[in-house]
């Protein structure tokens, strides 16, 4: 049988991120709490500050009660489309830009040595010296 639940990406819910018009995410849910905003006694900012992002945690962790969770019932709006996940973008780098990193690490991997080389030169002078007082 077909669903009549609304699905909406994170990239929507996100776009409703005002004090007239906010929309949040809980436990794969959309609940469109733009009425409740003033009443939530909670405080309208935290509802703010949740938006374009799944506000579960931040929900579970504020301990809600019973009512609450029925009363939010209300305001839900449909699901969250999992499948619409934004990937992130990537960046290209530039040609020249690559090829100064590339010049970066070469640079930097060549005093490798240098390390091992003053601990064992150290060792000898010091193995020396005492060698030679005795
Ligand atoms: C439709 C969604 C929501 C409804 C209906 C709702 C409802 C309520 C209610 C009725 C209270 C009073 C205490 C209780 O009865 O549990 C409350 C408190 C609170 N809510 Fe919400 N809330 C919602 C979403 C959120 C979200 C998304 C957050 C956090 C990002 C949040 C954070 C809080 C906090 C911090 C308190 C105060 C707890 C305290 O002072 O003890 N609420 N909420």
């Amino acid at each position: 049988m077909p669903t009549l639940t609304k699905l909406c990406s994170m990239q929507e819910v996100s776009e409703h991120n005002t004090k007239d018009d906010c929309w949040i995410v809980i436990d794969g849910k959309v609940y469109d709490v733009s009425s409740y905003l003033d009443e939530h006694p909670g405080g309208d900012d935290v509802i703010l500050a949740a938006t374009g992002k799944d506000a579960t945690d931040e929900f579970e962790d504020a301990g809600h009660s019973r009512s609450a969770r029925e009363q939010m019932e209300g305001f839900c709006i449909g699901e969250l489309d999992e499948s619409a996940t934004v990937l992130p973008e990537l960046k290209i780098v530039p040609e020249k830009q690559r090829e100064h990193y590339q010049k970066l690490i070469a640079l930097s991997t060549k005093h490798y040595w240098a390390l091992p080389v003053a601990v064992v030169a150290t060792s000898l002078v010091v193995g020396f010296i005492y060698l030679r007082r005795k």
